[in-house]
């Protein structure tokens, strides 16, 4: 109508054609609705059998459900931001927190290309203000709509999609923000999770971290094995080994190297069996649940017999916090019932400076799949500490550091300590860690020789007793 009107302003010539169709359009206008709808089917009718091509529009959020974002808009989003710089002309930027390069996304009405098996399609966005059903309020209602010719909807719809939505899945979950949880009063609490450390950073064997990242990476990868052997998608990691030898770090590599969240139990704020239950119950899939320093954690040390009374003193909990119940069989039963409950692949790591000391039937194979020694510092580890913190990959000195290290023992992170302490001069950092090589070896050598002296005293003392039997012996016979 509004084109008629303007046809009729503007062009004399036409105006009584002009005048007889806006008469016929206000006559269908205030005629029956069924009539109209009949007219608009028969347009669209038209219109379709003229246009070959087939739209799929994918809003944010469903009409009935404005809270929450549909999966399927979020995976096609991330797709095409990954994608964008390949495929769009007209794009904006922006800076997201965690990432160093700039992510480019799409205009609104912009319209960017796609290719796929050899097929074109493209790629609308729209980002429009709606009113929500109970049309109280005014809503953005972003979409994004996939237009592709008719010949190649099987491909389009069946495979295309699939492969947007997985790839868009997969970057989610890889730029996703990770999260560290720790418990408190039968609650977590989360940060983000922001720990720095790589497989490239960790001093440890190159042979040892092969292992541990082709295990890890085999276990991501096998829900169809565990679907198939009926065993929950798990694994359970036991990491022992002296203070300071990258424990700690080792997990945030693991994280980081999975893209898991890491759930930090502390046992001794738990206060009995059934919070404990309900915390491991709590953590999602695709996460690491860390007990760091079991042996000290509670009463777990074999002595069976005691574990549900006695509790270390330093473990203590001060002011009113009710000491903790929580006994081995509860850790034991709340594990064992966390694989069986729930879905999604779920790694489990207790750490130790006392491995002789835990209860065996908490490290057991099945329960503890994997048991990994974090030793003291070793050349190779040394390598790399020396490479991440001096940048340096060798140097005339290494030669004295290696056999110092070979009859030393000291932990990466008082070799990371010291190569910190003069950073920007590698070789006075190198030396200052040979003399501190130097110290370690003198004292472990005092104290190897006072341990000499006191066996060779008790031997000393074994002879005399056994020469004073012998001679009562030889007196009474
Ligand atoms: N193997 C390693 N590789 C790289 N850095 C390490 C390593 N071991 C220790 N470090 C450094 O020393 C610091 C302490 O290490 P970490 O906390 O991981 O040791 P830990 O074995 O967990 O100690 P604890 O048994 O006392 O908890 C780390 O922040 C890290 O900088």
């Amino acid at each position: 109508m509004f084109a008629l009107a303007i046809i009729y302003q503007y062009s004399p010539k036409f105006r009584p054609l002009v005048k007889s169709l806006m008469f016929v359009a206000n006559m269908l206008q205030q005629s029956s609705p069924y009539l109209q709808q009949a007219l608009n089917r028969y347009i669209q009718k038209i219109e379709s059998s003229c246009d070959p091509y087939i739209q799929i529009t994918f809003h944010e959020h469903s009409s009935r459900q404005f809270s929450e974002r549909s999966g399927a808009y979020v995976a096609i989003q991330r797709y095409l931001e990954a994608n964008s710089s390949r495929m769009g002309k007209r794009l904006k930027a922006h800076s997201v927190k965690g990432h160093e390069s700039l992510v480019l996304s799409m205009n609104n009405n912009e319209e960017i290309t796609d290719e796929y098996q050899g097929v074109r399609v493209w790629w609308t966005y729209s980002n429009n203000v709606v009113s929500t059903t109970n049309k109280l309020q005014l809503e953005k209602q972003r979409s994004y709509t996939l237009i592709f010719h008719n010949r190649d909807r099987d491909l389009i719809t069946k495979s295309y999609m699939k492969h947007v939505l997985t790839k868009g899945k997969a970057l989610s979950l890889k730029n996703r923000r990770r999260k560290l949880y720790t418990n408190k009063y039968g609650r977590w609490t989360e940060v983000d999770f922001e720990h720095p450390a790589t497989f490239d950073t960790l001093a440890l064997k190159a042979d040892t971290k092969k292992d541990i990242v082709d295990d890890l990476i085999t276990f991501s990868k096998a829900k169809d094995y565990y679907m198939k052997v009926g065993k929950p998608w798990k694994r359970g990691y036991l990491l022992y080994g002296p203070p300071g030898t990258g424990k700690s770090t080792l997990i945030a590599a693991m994280a980081n190297l999975l893209h898991y969240d890491v759930y930090d139990l502390e046992l001794t704020s738990v206060t009995c069996n059934t919070e404990l239950k309900k915390l491991l119950t709590e953590t999602c899939g695709k996460s690491i649940t860390v007990i760091e320093d079991i042996d000290c954690s509670l009463d777990f040390t074999g002595k069976r017999e005691l574990q549900n009374i006695e509790m270390k003193e330093k473990d203590k909990p001060s002011g009113n916090q009710k000491p903790s119940q929580v006994t081995l069989s509860g850790l034991l039963n709340s594990i064992d019932g966390l694989w069986s409950s729930s879905a999604g692949e779920r790694i489990i790591v207790f750490t130790t400076n006392s491995l002789e000391d835990l209860d065996p039937a908490l490290i057991r194979r099945g329960r503890m799949d994997k048991h990994i020694e974090m030793s003291y510092c070793s050349f190779e580890a040394f390598k790399v500490l020396a490479r991440n913190y001096l940048e340096i990959e060798s140097h005339k000195l290494f030669g004295r550091i290696e056999e110092l290290l070979a009859e030393t023992n000291i932990s990466p992170a008082d070799v990371a300590e010291t190569l910190m302490l003069k950073s920007g001069d590698g070789e006075n950092c190198l030396k200052c860690l040979i003399s501190v090589l130097e110290d370690v070896k003198d004292i472990s050598e005092d104290i190897k020789e006072e341990k000499h002296k006191v066996v060779k005293v008790d031997k000393r003392k074994k002879k005399v007793k056994e020469a004073l039997a012998v001679k009562d012996v030889a007196a009474n016979g």
